[in-house]
């Protein structure tokens, strides 16, 4: 999927909402425990509640790699669901790698030719030679950690080296790499006040913002300085829409919760 293909669809929605797929057996309905594969059967009927509210869907990859063989097998049913069904949608692996050069590839192969995902999040701390693989699909996106949203986002991410921010030193580098149009960046919704500051470094990569909802990040908050006029922001929401209900209302509740944050967006976007 190309940029203006995203920015597209996010203006057709009015919705810049990334819904994330972090599915927990311990969390989900009992009542879906009983079928063949309660994370598939879990993750469709969100998606069939949600997918004209959300321009992408971020299967978090510990979910599935937490249950073994049972779910990879999900995750790779979930993809080719969404993938078949809604192909307009953005699919993130967020996954956070980052390896040597010839390892990085084989993680691209993975998440980019395998299970067919259009973007995936990656760790940058091992530099451009763990980077530049994933960049080098040429119709994907790697989406690298710069200022993440947990309270240890202060122990290295802040720090100066050299009178420069560290995190400020990831967005500038990564900037140098080939094929750099193809990077977004990690920005946690809880760490909004630095947003000004990022746009000035990078004013034309989209963000992906976690950290709404259950971490205490504001919607209204990230905009302010976040949204650019080609919008430049995806907001994740994972357990305050997967969760809303453990019933069997719970696709229903999910697409209620989908659809207050997507008329919030819809309500910033009319400011730009
Ligand atoms: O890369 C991420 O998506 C990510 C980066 C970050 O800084 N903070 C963060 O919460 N995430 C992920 O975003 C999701 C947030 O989930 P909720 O807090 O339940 O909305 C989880 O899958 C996290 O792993």
């Amino acid at each position: 999927m190309s940029t203006d293909e995203l920015i597209s669809q996010i203006r057709k929605k009015n919705s810049f909402l990334c819904i994330g797929l972090d599915t927990d057996l311990s969390k989900i309905p009992p009542h879906l425990l009983e079928e063949a594969d309660p994370i598939f059967s879990f993750n469709k009927a969100i998606v069939d509640a949600t997918h004209h509210l959300c321009v992408a869907y971020k299967p978090n990859t510990a979910f599935y790699e937490a249950c073994g063989i049972k779910g990879w097998e999900a995750l790779a049913q979930t993809m080719e669901y969404i993938n078949t069904k809604y192909p307009e949608i953005l699919t993130i692996a967020d996954a956070k790698r980052g390896d040597i050069g010839n390892t990085a590839t084989q993680y691209a192969r993975a998440f980019f030719e395998d299970l067919s995902f259009d973007a995936i999040t990656v760790a940058p701390y091992m530099g451009r030679d763990s980077v530049e693989p994933f960049l080098k699909f040429s119709d994907k996106f790697t989406i690298l950690l710069a200022l993440t949203s947990n309270p240890g986002a202060f122990d290295f991410q802040t720090k100066r080296i050299e009178g420069k921010e560290l995190y400020k030193q990831v967005l500038e580098t990564a900037l140098t790499y080939e094929n750099s149009e193809q990077l977004m960046f990690v920005v946690g919704a809880t760490k909004a006040e630095y947003l000004k500051q990022i746009r000035a470094i990078v004013p034309n990569n989209f963000l992906l913002v976690p950290g709404v909802g259950a971490q205490g990040g504001s919607l209204v908050e990230v905009c302010r300085y976040g949204l650019t006029k080609d919008i430049g922001l995806l907001i994740n929401s994972s357990r305050g829409i997967l969760y809303a209900s453990k019933g069997k209302d719970f696709a229903a509740a999910a697409r209620e919760q989908a659809l207050q944050l997507q008329k919030a967006m819809a309500v910033e976007m009319d400011k730009i």
